[in-house]
């Protein structure tokens, strides 16, 4: 014990004991990165019988559900500001790739459209570059898994790469979801902020999203948050929940 402490004080800056995270050396944090988390790979070091034994940690990710409207991208700006978190939102980058022109930019544009979901290979490659991307490796994912696809791409290609803690389900009646995405659509410039793709989003959350969640439901994994009351209502119970949760 007390031999790896001094060799652990001489390799890296932080206050180590066993079981405790650290790194290597600390490198610049850098510029515009806002979160106090370790941007290097983090090491955990434990003991296994008898030697000392070191993994990297895997990413934290959360998955953010709820219907169209209910507030997911709202709150997910409060908890990257309040905790730290990197947001990524399925949607987001599914509309980035659109503009891009590329091979399945029409693919994707008819899928919006007609508020389908789009085959999660598209999906899944965009989330992993997005995630390679960033230092800081706490991932809210908004919007995802949306359907039984999503969730069967998301396990084979990254399930064993990252750690997912829970889903945070907005729970929000159908009626206040609508006009708040009629309200968007008179300025935000979302070409399905309209009724009739309205209509086609909320069917295919109904019957394709409502599952994966009930899915996740049946194993402790949920975290329901009523999303029907202000924006800081629904935020006073997203950081009591984030709180309780160790973050
Ligand atoms: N609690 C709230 N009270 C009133 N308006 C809200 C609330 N939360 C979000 N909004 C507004 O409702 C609209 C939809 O919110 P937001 O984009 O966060 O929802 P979303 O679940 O991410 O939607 P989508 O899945 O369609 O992208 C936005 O215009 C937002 O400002
Ligand atoms: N996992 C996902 C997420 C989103 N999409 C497509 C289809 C949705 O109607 C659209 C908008 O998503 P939102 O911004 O409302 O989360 O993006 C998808 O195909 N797969």
């Amino acid at each position: 014990m007390m031999l790896f402490r001094l060799s652990c004080r001489r390799t890296c800056d932080c206050v180590c004991g066993l079981g405790r995270v650290f790194g290597p050396a600390r490198p610049a944090r850098p510029p515009g990165q806002r979160s106090l988390e370790p941007p290097w790979p983090a090491v955990v070091v434990g003991r296994a019988s008898s030697s000392v034994v070191a993994m990297a940690a895997k990413p934290t990710v959360i998955f953010v559900l709820g219907a169209p409207g209910s507030g997911k991208g709202t709150q997910s700006a409060n908890i990257v500001k309040e905790f730290g978190f990197v947001h990524l939102s399925a949607g987001d980058l599914l509309r980035a790739e659109r503009s891009t022109g590329s091979e399945v930019s029409a693919l994707i544009e008819q899928h919006i459209k007609d508020g389908e979901i789009v085959p999660v290979e598209i999906t899944v490659s965009l989330l992993e570059k997005a995630m390679n991307a960033s230092s800081v490796k706490k991932f809210l994912i908004d919007g995802f898994p949306r359907n039984e696809d999503n969730l069967v791409g998301w396990k084979k290609v990254m399930d064993d790469k990252t750690d997912v803690k829970f889903v945070l389900f907005f729970e929000c009646s159908k009626g206040v979801c609508v006009s708040r995405c009629l309200e968007r659509g008179k300025t935000g410039g979302r070409a399905d902020d309209n009724v009739a793709s309205l209509e086609k989003r909320f069917v295919t959350y109904v019957d394709h999203t409502k599952p994966i969640i009930d899915q996740y439901a049946a194993k402790g994994m949920v975290r329901t948050i009523n999303a029907d009351t202000s924006v800081d209502e629904v935020f006073e119970a997203v950081k009591k929940l984030f709180k309780n949760e160790g973050f």
